[in-house]
């Protein structure tokens, strides 16, 4: 049984990898007698992670850090300085790449940052963008201006705002959708998939026809990048 962790910046998410199924995994309880290898990637603050690796160790558990790479199994980088694309970005397109393969998709995953990323049908990477994600959007202007309020029942919808909080949570939801518009524009094929993942990923998919959400894209990247990259 595998262990997968990924470390963004709100918060440890970690799977168990059984015989192709995705289990849900309690940090606080783990049986690492049933684990075999402990795969993982970090964006984010990493003393949990830290810990979890700590006892990984004391069963003598392999653990592997995924890493970015200019190419695997095909899929390129876009990035010259490879190292500095976040893990979670490469992990997305890694299960992108594979899941869906010679199609042209945008990648967008929506956490503490959103992250938005163009493949193209060949397996290039063309690039991509990274936005505050939709609550660092409000908070940043909450948080710096005198009269800009929010209201935690509001919620973000593709609408004008008629008052504060509407006008604020409405403004960070459509600067989201239309940078997501403007990456289709970086894709010659028409038929382009939109794959969104994070916390905010299904409110977001909720905009866009012929569009998926998955959950578990960066979880199934990981294990994508142990097995190719084991093999390359
Ligand atoms: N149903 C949800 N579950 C988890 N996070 C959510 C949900 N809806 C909105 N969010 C927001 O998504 C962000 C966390 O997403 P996540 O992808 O876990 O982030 P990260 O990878 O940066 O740790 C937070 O801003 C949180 O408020
Ligand atoms: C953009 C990110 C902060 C997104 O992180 P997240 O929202 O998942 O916590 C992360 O992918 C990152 O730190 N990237 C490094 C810079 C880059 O990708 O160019
Ligand atoms: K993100």
């Amino acid at each position: 049984m595998r262990l997968l962790i990924d470390v963004g910046n709100t918060s440890l998410k970690a799977v168990l990898w059984e015989n192709g199924q995705i289990q849900p995994c309690d940090i606080n309880n783990i049986s690492w007698q049933q684990i075999t290898v402990v795969i993982y990637a970090c964006v984010g603050r990493s003393e949990l992670l830290k810990q979890l690796l700590a006892q990984a160790k004391t069963h003598n558990i392999d653990c592997f850090e995924a890493t970015v790479s200019s190419e695997l199994s095909g899929l390129r980088c876009a990035y010259q300085q490879v190292g500095n694309l976040g893990i979670d970005r490469w992990l997305a397109l890694i299960s992108g790449y594979t899941l869906y393969p010679n199609t042209a998709a945008i990648v967008v995953d929506a956490g503490t940052a959103t992250t938005i990323d163009v493949l193209n049908n060949d397996g290039q990477h063309l690039g991509g963008w990274i936005l505050p994600g939709l609550d660092l959007m409000t908070s940043s202007l909450t948080q710096n201006t005198q009269r800009v309020f929010d209201d935690a029942n509001t919620p973000f919808a593709n609408e004008l705002g008629k008052n504060t909080p509407n006008g604020l949570k409405n403004g960070a939801l459509v600067a989201t959708m239309g940078a997501i518009e403007q990456a289709r524009l970086h894709l010659k094929t028409k038929n382009s998939l939109l794959i969104f993942a994070g916390g905010y990923g299904q409110l977001l998919q909720g905009y866009f026809s012929q569009s998926i959400f998955d959950p578990m894209l960066v979880m199934k990247g990981l294990n994508y990048w142990y097995e190719l990259a084991k093999k390359s």
